[in-house]
């Protein structure tokens, strides 16, 4: 089973709009509201792709009411933990660029921290654990790191999307795999990487940390992916890109399913790639459809 943990889930309220004019009323024709957070487009595409698997991190509030109600809908097994405080609203403005506008999150109490921690006990070795996201300021900033210690006290695998030092602090523990976009990957090392050349270099480096597969997305660059002993690399396919918000989730989403289904790395990236770029060219998180109507247009190869 994989359980997907989103610490800082959201309503994402998308807004279209030609141009945005800064300090005016600027009316809206479109708008949309999706349950958002890097997890839960995780469970998402997993659900589409018949993955089993359950969604976890924490609710509240008439917000956190709409994103369950939602996942329900979409058919996504959820199991999140009720909190007092309201579960945030992230703001997503599609004008002549994209830009977010991500809140910091509720409140965590430390009897909510604690029944959280308590469904970890029951996990089993067959299990994969996907963190994703940001963590609520109310938790620590280890929590990721302290969770992790648990999932493999229970001999479980994991797969972890931050960045930053949580990212480099968690890779002795060899996750399954990380996926840093090629501007984290850059952060992480405070280098410029401008070739794919400098790319593998420091994804080596994140493998030799212990990561057991670094899979960095490039937006419309596509992605590569770094092994113990190989480097594979793909193109992005064309398409009219409507949305790219959560297709880095997407892109995980595809490989951890396919690689718990066949532990097959390059099938594993290959899946994940469509199901990047497909999210891409949809106004949501992608459908199944979407994604193999990609895929066959994913070619890669070993770099
Ligand atoms: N414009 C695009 N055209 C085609 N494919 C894309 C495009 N944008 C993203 N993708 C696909 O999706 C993958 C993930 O995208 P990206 O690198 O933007 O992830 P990210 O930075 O983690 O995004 P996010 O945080 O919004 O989920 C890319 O590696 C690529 O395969
Ligand atoms: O603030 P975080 O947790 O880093 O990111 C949250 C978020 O931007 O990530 C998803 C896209 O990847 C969105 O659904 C959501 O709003």
């Amino acid at each position: 089973m994989i359980y997907t943990v989103t610490l800082n889930p959201s309503i994402d309220y998308v807004v279209q709009l030609p141009e945005l004019k800064l300090g005016e009323v600027n009316r809206l024709k479109t708008t949309y509201k999706f349950p958002g957070g890097k997890g839960i487009n995780v469970s998402r595409i997993l659900s589409q792709l018949g993955h089993q698997n359950q969604a976890w991190g924490f609710l509240g509030g008439l917000t956190g009411k709409f994103v369950s109600q939602q996942l329900t809908k979409l058919g996504v097994a959820n199991r999140f933990t009720p909190i007092a405080d309201d579960t945030r609203i992230n703001v997503k403005l599609k004008a002549e660029q994209e830009t977010e506008l991500n809140a910091a999150g509720p409140q965590i109490t430390p009897a909510e921290k604690q029944a959280f921690v308590e469904q970890f006990e029951h996990l089993t070795a067959t299990d994969i654990v996907i963190f994703s996201g940001s963590v609520p300021s109310s938790l620590p900033q280890s929590f990721y790191f302290d969770l992790i210690q648990k999932v493999k006290e229970r001999g479980a695998e994991y797969a972890v999307d931050t960045t930053g030092e949580a990212l480099l602090k968690t890779l002795v523990t060899k996750p399954l795999v990380v996926k840093p976009n090629n501007h984290e990957l850059a952060d992480l090392f405070d280098v410029e990487l401008s070739s794919l050349e400098a790319i593998k270099t420091y994804g080596r480096k994140l493998v030799q940390m212990g990561a057991q597969h670094v899979m960095i997305s490039m937006a419309g660059d596509g992605g590569m992916l770094v092994t113990k002993d190989h480097c594979y690399r793909s193109a992005a396919p064309k398409g009219t890109v409507q949305n790219s918000v959560g297709a880095g989730d997407s892109m995980l989403a595809g490989f951890t399913g396919t690689y718990a289904a066949t532990h097959d790395p390059v099938a594993s990236f290959r899946y994940g790639l469509a199901c990047g770029s497909a999210t891409a060219f949809s106004a949501d998180i992608a459908t199944k459809k979407k994604i193999e109507e990609v895929l066959p247009q994913i070619k890669i190869e070993e770099f």
